[in-house]
């Protein structure tokens, strides 16, 4: 279980995240929702400790995450997959050896440095490669792969770290429909077959009620709303979102009354 309490971030006097607690059980799949500039970004980069609090406490298990450093915090950091609207691949490098930089956390420093890489290592990257479809890409250099097709190679990088949490900042934000599913199928195979829990930053409402089994939503730097996508009604959306509410929620789509979403997810 990862415990958020009173967390806070402030950059000058402005609170990007502001007095957040939140409870998410192992195996969650969290939508974080909310517009532009609400803090999502902030906190999941304070979960990994990209940022620091300014105030608040991150406990995962019996392990207090904000005070840790040094070699105990390398661990957390590799406890902690993250993945990025740029994907973050190294580009000159073939998808194989951007998936096995991922294992660099599981091996000795000798093999880190002159990636010596095991044959045991190089058969969990590319099966990670297989799970997403991608292992005929596994020699490939990355720049020359499309934005989805580079998404699941990170995602695939992820994998192999064996991490307990996955953090997604915006993954399919740069994606056309087609991509934007075949990254979000990936994510949720990570959360449902691996059993990682996935915390996921999206813009479109649509999609995080699709795929997620629980919404957080915020804004200015708190959670206005923490539930299941069918609590979340088009009014409360259009509170999160304000003017933007029109680009996240597919206005001609009829929203059915409340017992019937609810059967739906049951
Ligand atoms: N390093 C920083 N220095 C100063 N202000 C920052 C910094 N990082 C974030 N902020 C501010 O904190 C607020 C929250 O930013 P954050 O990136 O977390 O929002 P977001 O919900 O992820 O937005 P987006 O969807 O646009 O990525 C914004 O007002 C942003 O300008």
């Amino acid at each position: 279980m990862l415990v958020i309490e009173g967390l806070t971030r402030r950059f000058g006097t402005k609170a990007a995240v502001d007095d957040v607690s939140l409870e998410i059980p192992a195996g969650s799949f969290v939508g974080v929702i909310g517009r532009s500039g609400a803090g999502k970004s902030t906190l999941l980069r304070l979960i990994n400790r990209l940022n620091d609090p300014t105030a608040g406490r991150i406990r995962f298990g019996d392990r207090d995450v904000t005070a840790l450093n040094g070699a105990a915090l390398r661990a957390w950091r590799a406890d902690c997959a993250m993945i990025f609207q740029q994907f973050n691949l190294v580009g000159r490098l073939d998808v194989l050896t951007n998936v096995l930089l991922g294992r660099l956390n599981k091996v000795s420093t000798g093999t880190s440095v002159l990636r010596l890489w095991s044959a045991d290592d190089r058969a969990i990257a590319l099966s990670a490669l297989d799970s997403f479809d991608m292992g005929s890409f596994a020699h490939q250099r990355a720049e020359s792969l499309s934005g989805g097709q580079q998404q699941r190679v990170a995602i695939a990088r992820a994998l192999v770290q064996e991490p307990k949490i996955l953090l997604a900042d915006e993954p399919i934000a740069s994606l056309d429909p087609r991509n934007t599913k075949l990254v979000m199928d990936a994510l949720q195979r990570i959360n449902k077959e691996f059993g990682i829990t996935v915390l996921c930053n999206l813009h479109s409402l649509d999609l995080a009620r699709a795929y997620c089994d629980r919404l957080v939503g915020m804004a200015a730097g708190k959670v206005v709303f923490d539930g299941r996508g069918f609590d979340l009604t088009d009014d409360v959306a259009r509170r999160l979102y304000g003017l933007e509410a029109g680009d996240v929620v597919d206005e001609t789509v009829p929203v059915a009354p409340k017992a019937e979403r609810e059967k739906a997810f049951a």
